[in-house]
Protein backbone atom coordinates (compact mmCIF):
# COMPACT_ATOMS: atom_id res chain seq x y z
CA UNK A 1 0.00 0.00 0.00
CA UNK A 2 2.70 2.46 0.68
CA UNK A 3 4.61 1.61 -2.77
CA UNK A 4 5.80 5.02 -3.91
CA UNK A 5 3.95 5.82 -7.18
CA UNK A 6 5.86 9.43 -8.01
CA UNK A 7 8.62 11.67 -6.69
CA UNK A 8 7.91 15.13 -7.74
CA UNK A 9 10.78 17.38 -7.06
CA UNK A 10 10.57 21.73 -7.80
CA UNK A 11 12.31 24.53 -6.31
CA UNK A 12 11.25 26.91 -3.33
CA UNK A 13 12.47 29.72 -1.58
CA UNK A 14 14.01 29.38 1.75
CA UNK A 15 13.82 32.09 4.77
CA UNK A 16 17.10 33.41 3.26
CA UNK A 17 15.15 34.34 -0.11
CA UNK A 18 17.55 31.44 -1.70
CA UNK A 19 15.98 28.56 -3.46
CA UNK A 20 15.75 25.44 -2.04
CA UNK A 21 15.14 21.55 -2.88
CA UNK A 22 10.96 20.53 -2.04
CA UNK A 23 10.04 17.07 -2.52
CA UNK A 24 6.38 15.40 -3.10
CA UNK A 25 6.31 11.22 -2.72
CA UNK A 26 3.06 9.55 -3.71
CA UNK A 27 2.14 6.06 -3.03
CA UNK A 28 -0.13 3.84 -4.46
CA UNK A 29 -2.95 4.03 -1.55
CA UNK A 30 -3.20 7.51 -2.04
CA UNK A 31 -0.32 8.17 0.51
CA UNK A 32 0.82 11.69 0.29
CA UNK A 33 4.41 13.79 2.30
CA UNK A 34 5.93 16.94 1.42
CA UNK A 35 9.05 17.92 2.49
CA UNK A 36 11.60 20.77 1.81
CA UNK A 37 15.37 20.76 2.61
CA UNK A 38 16.80 23.25 4.57
CA UNK A 39 20.03 25.14 4.32
CA UNK A 40 23.13 26.03 6.75
CA UNK A 41 25.43 28.85 6.92
CA UNK A 42 27.86 27.90 9.28
CA UNK A 43 27.89 24.80 7.98
CA UNK A 44 31.12 22.40 8.81
CA UNK A 45 33.96 20.78 6.96
CA UNK A 46 32.52 17.40 6.92
CA UNK A 47 29.02 17.92 6.15
CA UNK A 48 27.23 16.03 2.89
CA UNK A 49 27.12 18.13 0.49
CA UNK A 50 24.09 20.72 -0.91
CA UNK A 51 24.43 20.97 -4.81
CA UNK A 52 22.63 24.39 -6.06
CA UNK A 53 18.49 22.81 -6.22
CA UNK A 54 18.69 22.80 -9.61
CA UNK A 55 21.64 20.60 -10.23
CA UNK A 56 20.76 18.48 -7.50
CA UNK A 57 16.96 18.38 -8.47
CA UNK A 58 18.33 17.23 -12.17
CA UNK A 59 20.73 14.56 -10.70
CA UNK A 60 18.14 12.83 -8.39
CA UNK A 61 15.56 12.65 -11.26
CA UNK A 62 18.35 11.03 -13.89
CA UNK A 63 19.59 8.45 -10.77
CA UNK A 64 17.30 8.01 -7.68
CA UNK A 65 13.36 8.49 -8.83
CA UNK A 66 13.29 5.60 -10.89
CA UNK A 67 14.96 3.34 -8.51
CA UNK A 68 12.37 4.50 -6.18
CA UNK A 69 9.20 4.82 -8.22
CA UNK A 70 7.28 1.59 -8.59
CA UNK A 71 10.28 -0.58 -6.03
CA UNK A 72 10.31 1.14 -2.98
CA UNK A 73 8.00 1.30 -0.35
CA UNK A 74 7.23 4.87 1.36
CA UNK A 75 6.82 2.86 5.10
CA UNK A 76 9.81 1.28 4.73
CA UNK A 77 12.24 4.12 5.64
CA UNK A 78 15.49 2.28 5.49
CA UNK A 79 14.80 0.37 2.25
CA UNK A 80 13.62 4.08 0.90
CA UNK A 81 16.90 6.20 2.39
CA UNK A 82 19.23 2.55 1.23
CA UNK A 83 18.18 3.63 -2.36
CA UNK A 84 19.06 6.81 -2.51
CA UNK A 85 22.52 5.74 -0.77
CA UNK A 86 22.89 3.36 -3.49
CA UNK A 87 21.49 5.57 -6.23
CA UNK A 88 24.00 8.90 -5.18
CA UNK A 89 27.01 6.03 -4.99
CA UNK A 90 29.31 8.81 -2.48
CA UNK A 91 29.56 9.41 0.93
CA UNK A 92 28.94 12.73 1.07
CA UNK A 93 25.88 12.85 -1.31
CA UNK A 94 27.47 14.92 -4.07
CA UNK A 95 25.74 13.06 -7.05
CA UNK A 96 22.35 14.00 -6.20
CA UNK A 97 22.94 16.65 -3.35
CA UNK A 98 22.05 16.05 0.39
CA UNK A 99 19.51 18.93 -0.49
CA UNK A 100 17.54 16.62 -2.86
CA UNK A 101 18.23 13.59 -0.55
CA UNK A 102 17.01 14.87 2.80
CA UNK A 103 13.92 16.22 1.31
CA UNK A 104 12.94 12.93 -0.47
CA UNK A 105 13.98 11.22 2.80
CA UNK A 106 11.82 13.14 4.72
CA UNK A 107 8.50 13.43 2.35
CA UNK A 108 8.78 9.56 2.12
CA UNK A 109 8.67 9.24 6.05
CA UNK A 110 5.64 11.64 5.58
CA UNK A 111 3.50 9.33 3.04
CA UNK A 112 4.21 6.53 4.79
CA UNK A 113 3.01 8.14 8.30
CA UNK A 114 0.01 9.35 5.95
CA UNK A 115 -1.34 6.06 4.64
CA UNK A 116 -1.23 4.56 8.24
CA UNK A 117 -3.31 7.33 9.02
CA UNK A 118 -0.80 7.90 12.20
CA UNK A 119 1.30 10.98 12.94
CA UNK A 120 4.98 11.20 11.96
CA UNK A 121 6.53 10.97 15.36
CA UNK A 122 4.23 7.95 15.94
CA UNK A 123 5.59 6.24 12.33
CA UNK A 124 9.13 7.31 12.93
CA UNK A 125 8.90 6.15 16.79
CA UNK A 126 6.35 3.83 17.35
CA UNK A 127 3.36 3.45 19.56
CA UNK A 128 5.16 2.87 22.96
CA UNK A 129 7.89 5.88 22.07
CA UNK A 130 6.86 7.24 26.00
CA UNK A 131 5.45 10.52 27.16
CA UNK A 132 8.58 12.94 27.06
CA UNK A 133 9.19 16.19 24.87
CA UNK A 134 12.32 17.93 24.39
CA UNK A 135 13.34 21.00 25.88
CA UNK A 136 13.30 23.80 23.30
CA UNK A 137 16.28 25.71 22.84
CA UNK A 138 15.76 29.47 21.36
CA UNK A 139 18.10 31.89 19.69
CA UNK A 140 17.28 35.18 21.35
CA UNK A 141 20.82 37.16 20.32
CA UNK A 142 23.36 36.20 17.46
CA UNK A 143 25.68 36.99 14.95
CA UNK A 144 28.86 35.15 13.58
CA UNK A 145 27.70 33.78 10.02
CA UNK A 146 23.92 34.57 10.72
CA UNK A 147 24.03 38.70 10.98
CA UNK A 148 26.94 41.42 9.82
CA UNK A 149 28.22 43.39 12.95
CA UNK A 150 26.94 41.43 15.55
CA UNK A 151 28.33 39.30 18.39
CA UNK A 152 31.59 36.89 17.41
CA UNK A 153 29.31 34.23 19.60
CA UNK A 154 26.95 32.52 17.02
CA UNK A 155 24.02 31.95 19.08
CA UNK A 156 22.93 32.95 23.16
CA UNK A 157 19.99 30.14 23.17
CA UNK A 158 17.38 30.69 26.05
CA UNK A 159 16.79 27.09 27.63
CA UNK A 160 13.65 26.55 29.54
CA UNK A 161 14.66 23.54 31.78
CA UNK A 162 12.47 23.53 34.39
CA UNK A 163 9.32 24.36 32.03
CA UNK A 164 6.18 22.04 33.22
CA UNK A 165 5.28 21.70 29.76
CA UNK A 166 6.18 22.09 26.18
CA UNK A 167 3.94 24.86 25.18
CA UNK A 168 5.11 26.86 28.66
CA UNK A 169 8.44 26.44 27.72
CA UNK A 170 7.92 27.51 23.98
CA UNK A 171 6.13 30.59 25.08
CA UNK A 172 9.02 31.29 27.70
CA UNK A 173 11.69 31.60 24.99
CA UNK A 174 9.68 34.29 23.02
CA UNK A 175 9.34 35.74 26.47
CA UNK A 176 12.83 35.98 26.43
CA UNK A 177 13.41 37.06 22.90
CA UNK A 178 10.69 39.87 23.77
CA UNK A 179 12.46 40.82 27.06
CA UNK A 180 16.24 41.25 25.51
CA UNK A 181 14.29 43.93 23.59
CA UNK A 182 13.27 45.84 25.77
CA UNK A 183 16.97 45.97 27.54
CA UNK A 184 18.25 46.12 24.26
CA UNK A 185 15.90 49.69 23.72
CA UNK A 186 16.57 50.87 27.36
CA UNK A 187 20.43 50.60 26.81
CA UNK A 188 19.44 52.70 23.53
CA UNK A 189 20.53 50.21 21.21
CA UNK A 190 19.09 49.67 18.00
CA UNK A 191 18.47 45.94 16.40
CA UNK A 192 17.66 44.24 13.54
CA UNK A 193 17.38 40.68 13.60
CA UNK A 194 19.92 37.77 12.05
CA UNK A 195 18.80 34.53 10.24
CA UNK A 196 16.89 32.70 12.68
CA UNK A 197 15.24 35.28 14.16
CA UNK A 198 17.32 36.13 17.01
CA UNK A 199 18.37 39.69 18.11
CA UNK A 200 21.43 41.10 15.89
CA UNK A 201 22.55 44.15 17.45
CA UNK A 202 26.03 45.90 17.27
CA UNK A 203 26.88 44.96 21.15
CA UNK A 204 30.23 42.58 22.02
CA UNK A 205 29.63 39.35 23.27
CA UNK A 206 30.32 40.52 27.21
CA UNK A 207 27.13 42.73 26.46
CA UNK A 208 25.42 40.22 24.97
CA UNK A 209 25.81 37.89 27.94
CA UNK A 210 24.55 40.25 30.23
CA UNK A 211 21.45 41.32 28.59
CA UNK A 212 20.52 37.84 28.17
CA UNK A 213 21.64 36.80 31.72
CA UNK A 214 18.95 39.69 32.74
CA UNK A 215 16.45 39.20 30.14
CA UNK A 216 16.27 34.96 31.79
CA UNK A 217 16.65 35.87 34.97
CA UNK A 218 13.36 38.44 34.64
CA UNK A 219 10.96 35.61 32.71
CA UNK A 220 12.31 33.32 35.19
CA UNK A 221 10.73 35.42 38.10
CA UNK A 222 7.63 35.58 35.95
CA UNK A 223 6.68 32.15 35.48
CA UNK A 224 8.12 30.64 37.71
CA UNK A 225 10.23 27.88 36.61
CA UNK A 226 13.84 27.27 35.80
CA UNK A 227 15.38 29.26 33.10
CA UNK A 228 19.02 29.07 32.45
CA UNK A 229 20.84 30.14 28.83
CA UNK A 230 23.19 28.33 26.17
CA UNK A 231 25.24 29.22 23.68
CA UNK A 232 26.35 28.25 19.99
CA UNK A 233 29.64 29.06 20.01
CA UNK A 234 30.32 27.81 16.30
CA UNK A 235 34.19 28.33 16.68
CA UNK A 236 35.58 26.92 13.63
CA UNK A 237 34.05 29.90 11.52
CA UNK A 238 36.32 32.04 14.06
CA UNK A 239 39.07 29.65 14.27
CA UNK A 240 42.20 30.42 12.03
CA UNK A 241 44.03 27.41 11.29
CA UNK A 242 47.65 29.38 10.21
CA UNK A 243 48.02 31.07 13.63
CA UNK A 244 45.86 28.62 15.17
CA UNK A 245 43.92 30.96 17.94
CA UNK A 246 40.19 31.77 17.55
CA UNK A 247 39.74 35.79 16.72
CA UNK A 248 36.65 36.85 18.36
CA UNK A 249 37.15 40.04 15.77
CA UNK A 250 34.37 42.32 17.74
CA UNK A 251 36.23 42.55 20.67
CA UNK A 252 40.14 42.19 19.06
CA UNK A 253 41.06 39.35 20.88
CA UNK A 254 42.68 35.84 19.96
CA UNK A 255 42.60 33.35 22.39
CA UNK A 256 44.79 29.91 21.68
CA UNK A 257 43.21 26.97 22.54
CA UNK A 258 43.91 26.09 25.83
CA UNK A 259 43.16 30.05 26.38
CA UNK A 260 39.59 29.02 24.28
CA UNK A 261 39.06 26.22 27.00
CA UNK A 262 39.86 28.64 29.60
CA UNK A 263 37.68 31.30 28.95
CA UNK A 264 34.63 28.85 27.95
CA UNK A 265 35.17 27.28 31.02
CA UNK A 266 34.69 30.01 32.95
CA UNK A 267 31.55 31.37 31.17
CA UNK A 268 30.34 28.40 31.99
CA UNK A 269 30.70 29.09 35.72
CA UNK A 270 29.71 33.18 35.85
CA UNK A 271 26.70 32.31 33.57
CA UNK A 272 25.64 28.75 34.98
CA UNK A 273 25.37 27.37 31.23
CA UNK A 274 23.61 24.92 30.93
CA UNK A 275 24.53 24.16 26.68
CA UNK A 276 27.56 25.06 24.98
CA UNK A 277 27.88 23.96 20.95
CA UNK A 278 30.81 23.62 19.02
CA UNK A 279 33.05 25.65 21.91
CA UNK A 280 36.21 24.48 19.78
CA UNK A 281 37.63 23.99 16.17
CA UNK A 282 35.66 20.90 14.29
CA UNK A 283 39.19 19.09 13.91
CA UNK A 284 39.49 19.38 18.18
CA UNK A 285 38.80 16.44 19.33
CA UNK A 286 41.17 16.51 22.19
CA UNK A 287 40.66 20.24 22.95
CA UNK A 288 36.66 18.75 23.16
CA UNK A 289 37.60 16.00 25.49
CA UNK A 290 39.08 18.14 27.88
CA UNK A 291 36.90 20.96 28.00
CA UNK A 292 33.91 17.94 28.47
CA UNK A 293 36.23 16.11 31.24
CA UNK A 294 36.54 19.45 32.92
CA UNK A 295 32.71 21.15 32.65
CA UNK A 296 30.57 17.97 31.73
CA UNK A 297 29.59 17.20 35.31
CA UNK A 298 28.80 20.70 36.06
CA UNK A 299 25.54 22.77 35.89
CA UNK A 300 22.91 20.38 37.47
CA UNK A 301 19.43 22.16 36.89
CA UNK A 302 17.71 22.57 40.65
CA UNK A 303 15.65 19.38 40.53
CA UNK A 304 13.51 20.23 37.69
CA UNK A 305 13.91 17.99 34.99
CA UNK A 306 16.44 15.46 34.84
CA UNK A 307 17.08 15.52 31.30
CA UNK A 308 18.88 19.21 32.27
CA UNK A 309 21.77 17.32 34.69
CA UNK A 310 24.68 18.62 33.44
CA UNK A 311 26.11 20.93 31.27
CA UNK A 312 26.60 19.64 27.62
CA UNK A 313 29.13 20.07 25.20
CA UNK A 314 27.44 19.68 22.08
CA UNK A 315 29.25 18.61 18.76
CA UNK A 316 27.77 20.16 15.43
CA UNK A 317 30.31 21.04 13.34
CA UNK A 318 32.53 18.43 15.16
CA UNK A 319 30.29 15.62 14.22
CA UNK A 320 27.90 16.12 11.52
CA UNK A 321 25.75 13.81 12.22
CA UNK A 322 27.87 11.05 11.04
CA UNK A 323 28.50 8.15 13.11
CA UNK A 324 32.22 7.83 12.11
CA UNK A 325 32.49 10.73 13.60
CA UNK A 326 30.47 10.60 16.46
CA UNK A 327 32.42 6.81 17.40
CA UNK A 328 35.87 9.09 16.98
CA UNK A 329 34.58 11.69 19.28
CA UNK A 330 32.88 8.92 22.13
CA UNK A 331 36.28 7.01 21.67
CA UNK A 332 38.13 10.05 23.59
CA UNK A 333 35.39 11.44 25.61
CA UNK A 334 34.91 14.20 23.01
CA UNK A 335 31.75 16.42 23.74
CA UNK A 336 28.59 14.35 25.65
CA UNK A 337 26.40 15.38 23.51
CA UNK A 338 25.20 15.57 19.46
CA UNK A 339 23.62 17.97 17.06
CA UNK A 340 21.58 16.53 14.67
CA UNK A 341 20.63 17.83 11.42
CA UNK A 342 19.29 15.89 8.90
CA UNK A 343 20.51 17.33 5.86
CA UNK A 344 23.99 17.40 7.13
CA UNK A 345 23.99 13.95 6.46
CA UNK A 346 21.53 13.18 4.05
CA UNK A 347 19.01 11.09 5.18
CA UNK A 348 16.39 10.20 8.12
CA UNK A 349 18.24 6.80 8.32
CA UNK A 350 21.68 8.68 9.24
CA UNK A 351 20.21 10.96 11.56
CA UNK A 352 18.18 7.78 13.63
CA UNK A 353 21.11 5.70 13.40
CA UNK A 354 23.18 8.78 14.89
CA UNK A 355 20.78 9.43 17.90
CA UNK A 356 20.76 5.37 18.56
CA UNK A 357 24.68 6.05 18.77
CA UNK A 358 24.61 9.07 20.50
CA UNK A 359 21.91 7.27 22.99
CA UNK A 360 23.85 4.11 23.63
CA UNK A 361 26.63 5.65 25.06
CA UNK A 362 25.48 8.39 26.98
CA UNK A 363 25.53 11.69 24.59
CA UNK A 364 22.66 13.69 24.67
CA UNK A 365 20.80 14.79 21.28
CA UNK A 366 19.58 17.58 20.42
CA UNK A 367 17.63 18.12 16.91
CA UNK A 368 18.38 21.04 15.16
CA UNK A 369 17.16 23.30 12.50
CA UNK A 370 19.24 25.36 9.86
CA UNK A 371 19.36 29.13 9.52
CA UNK A 372 18.11 28.76 6.09
CA UNK A 373 14.45 27.39 6.47
CA UNK A 374 11.27 26.70 5.36
CA UNK A 375 7.57 25.76 6.93
CA UNK A 376 8.85 22.04 6.97
CA UNK A 377 7.92 21.06 10.59
CA UNK A 378 9.88 17.07 10.37
CA UNK A 379 12.39 17.94 12.74
CA UNK A 380 9.47 18.69 15.71
CA UNK A 381 8.63 14.72 14.98
CA UNK A 382 12.15 13.44 15.07
CA UNK A 383 12.80 14.61 17.87
CA UNK A 384 9.47 13.72 19.70
CA UNK A 385 9.87 10.67 17.59
CA UNK A 386 13.06 10.06 19.34
CA UNK A 387 12.26 11.10 23.06
CA UNK A 388 15.53 13.72 22.12
CA UNK A 389 16.00 15.80 25.33
CA UNK A 390 16.37 19.24 23.05
CA UNK A 391 15.16 20.43 20.32
CA UNK A 392 16.88 23.84 18.79
CA UNK A 393 14.68 25.45 16.47
CA UNK A 394 14.74 29.15 17.17
CA UNK A 395 11.80 31.38 19.04
CA UNK A 396 10.09 33.73 16.82
CA UNK A 397 9.88 33.84 12.86
CA UNK A 398 7.36 32.05 10.67
CA UNK A 399 10.06 29.40 9.34
CA UNK A 400 11.00 28.34 13.03
CA UNK A 401 7.23 29.11 15.08
CA UNK A 402 6.96 25.89 11.80
CA UNK A 403 8.46 23.66 14.32
CA UNK A 404 7.23 25.23 17.38
CA UNK A 405 4.25 25.22 16.99
CA UNK A 406 4.21 22.11 15.64
CA UNK A 407 5.47 20.71 19.05
CA UNK A 408 2.33 22.31 21.46
CA UNK A 409 -0.03 20.24 18.73
CA UNK A 410 1.87 17.04 19.09
CA UNK A 411 1.40 17.80 22.95
CA UNK A 412 -2.26 18.42 21.94
CA UNK A 413 -2.14 14.98 20.07
CA UNK A 414 -3.69 17.61 17.41
CA UNK A 415 -1.32 16.83 14.41
O1 LIG B 1 25.35 26.31 13.56
C1 LIG B 1 24.19 25.91 13.73
O2 LIG B 1 23.92 25.19 14.67
C2 LIG B 1 23.12 26.21 12.70
C3 LIG B 1 21.73 26.32 13.22
O3 LIG B 1 21.58 27.18 14.29
O4 LIG B 1 23.48 27.23 11.86
P1 LIG B 1 23.71 26.85 10.31
O5 LIG B 1 22.46 26.26 9.81
O6 LIG B 1 24.04 28.19 9.66
O7 LIG B 1 24.86 25.90 10.26
MG1 LIG C 1 26.02 25.05 15.39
Amino acid sequence: MTLITDVRLRRILDSRGNPTVEADVLTESGGFGRAAAPSGASTGEYEAIERPPTEAIAAAREHAVSRLVGEAYAGNQREVDAILRAADGTDDFSKIGANSAVAISMAAAKAGADVLGAPLFQHLGGTFRGENFPIPLGNVVGGGEHAADATDIQEFLSAPVGAPSVEDAVFANADVHATVADLLEERGVPSGKGDEGAWAPSIDDETAFEIVDEAVSQVEAEVGFEIRFGLDVAAAEMYDADSETYEYESAGISRDPDEQIDYIAELIDEYDLVYVEDPLDENDYDGFAELTDRVGDAGAASGHDSRADRTLICGDDLFVTNTVRLEEGIDVGAANSILIKPNQIGTLTDAFDAIELATENGYDSVVSHRSGETEDATIAHLAVGTDAPFIKTGAVGGERTAKLNELIRIADDAT
